[in-house]
């Protein structure tokens, strides 16, 4: 059933560019379309969606719903809109009401490119145009590693293994190789950085500044990532328990020679504590992963066999790890009123096979599938998020 749905005015108060034109070529396909006029200023558009029986609504009514705090990531392989699909939930967020913060995760960020508006700097930067506050933090991976890898040096890292060597204390020094914590730190596997980047949005949360935001979307890395991830603040706590106990190791097998540390057994607290921060944050995360009431992963993907596949292993691995999910976006699906197009029909046949595959996956099959559309036109900026999150979050 193709539906016309048309869209100036919700759009009013964003004092957005838009034309009412109708795009007769998209319209011959039968595609979402974004017309505009000449002069390429859109003041409004009409848009031809589609609606199918297999198509369900995503539940936003209950994702907005409460004042207490929520956490949705969104995640799959790469290039299949999870940042769209972030940032227009954000934005929806933001127009309900609650104040929202968006955050990638991935190093490769595009949350700028997608909003339109320069997000970068590693701070919380302001977006304008939706109702509430909605802010955005692109968390800079390469500070954070460094951050955490000056920290764990300090403490027990390279550095003091060196000076340990120096101080004949080879035993301790060989239970510090055998942590590879050097190793870890100078080749860090793929979801550290994501890992690190979490802790630090936690730390952002923690301080009086920041905690109004009801609602944080994550943006994160494609499905790898965040698959080692899943693991790793298991890993850090463990390795940087290991770390903390040497420490103490350190400190008593040090005690007749402690004159000689003098001056750096402030550093070491500090560094310890700092660890130690780290450390408990890193257990927040591993614990917000998994609570029901306040996390939920998105799994993004699109109507291909491959996807499809990706996106089965990313859902049985974030339920073995007892992540909570329960939604499907499926993106960038041809309508079927594209059919008057020869190679859109096929192209759709051949999307429709692969939506088949969801239903009959072992994974995927439970969960809520929400299908939007593929546009003619890159989304980018509030105004086209927002149209592009009316359509998905409903
Ligand atoms: N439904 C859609 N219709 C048309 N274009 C879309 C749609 N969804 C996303 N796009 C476009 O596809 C491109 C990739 O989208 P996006 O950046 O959201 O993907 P991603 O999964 O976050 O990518 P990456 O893995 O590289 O971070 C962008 O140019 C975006 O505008």
């Amino acid at each position: 059933m193709a539906v016309v749905v048309s869209y100036p005015q919700s759009l009013k108060h964003l004092n957005t560019p838009f034309s009412l034109v109708k795009c007769k070529a998209s319209f011959s396909c039968g595609f979402v379309s974004f017309p505009t006029t000449r002069n390429q200023h859109r003041k409004s558009f009409i848009v031809r969606s589609v609606a199918t029986p297999a198509e369900a609504a995503s539940g936003f009514d209950e994702m907005v719903s409460g004042t207490q705090r929520k956490y949705y990531m969104l995640g799959g392989k790469g290039g299949v809109g999870k940042t769209s699909c972030a940032a227009s939930l954000a934005v929806k967020f933001a127009n309900n009401g609650h104040p929202t913060l968006v955050v990638s995760t991935d190093p490769a960020h595009s949350l700028s490119d997608s909003f339109a508006q320069d997000l970068t700097g590693g701070t919380l930067v302001p977006v304008e145009g939706p109702y509430s506050p909605l802010f955005a933090l692109e968390i800079n991976p390469e500070k954070a590693r460094d951050e955490f890898r000056s920290a764990s040096q300090k403490s027990g890292g390279t550095g003091i293994k060196d000076f340990m060597d120096g101080m004949g204390l080879g035993v301790l020094a060989e239970q510090l190789g055998e942590l590879k914590l050097g190793e870890l730190l100078d080749t860090p596997p793929p979801g550290l950085d994501e890992a690190i980047a979490i802790s630090k949005v936690m730390q952002f949360l923690e301080s009086q500044e920041y905690n109004m935001f009801t609602r944080i979307v994550f943006d994160t890395a494609p499905t790898g990532h965040t698959l080692r991830l899943l693991s790793l603040p298991d890993f850090l706590d463990a390795s940087i328990g290991k770390i903390l106990k040497l420490r103490q190791k350190i400190a008593s097998a040090t005690s007749a020679i402690k004159s000689v540390f003098g001056q750096e057994d402030n550093h070491r607290e500090d560094a310890a504590d700092k660890l130690e921060r780290l450390r408990e944050r890193m257990i927040k995360v591993r614990e917000l992963f998994r609570d029901t009431s306040s996390t939920e992963f998105v799994i993004v993907t699109i109507p291909t066999v491959m996807a499809i596949s990706e996106s089965s292993r990313l859902c049985a691995s974030l339920k073995k790890e007892s992540v909570p999910v329960q939604r499907l976006i499926v993106n960038q699906v041809i309508p079927p009123s594209a059919s008057d197009c020869k190679f859109c029909a096929m192209k759709r046949k051949d999307q429709m096979r692969s939506l088949d595959m969801i239903q009959t996956d072992s994974e995927l099959s439970s969960l809520v599938v929400i299908q939007a559309p593929l546009v003619d036109v890159e989304i980018r900026g509030v105004p086209a998020l927002q149209f592009l999150g009316d359509i998905v979050w409903k």
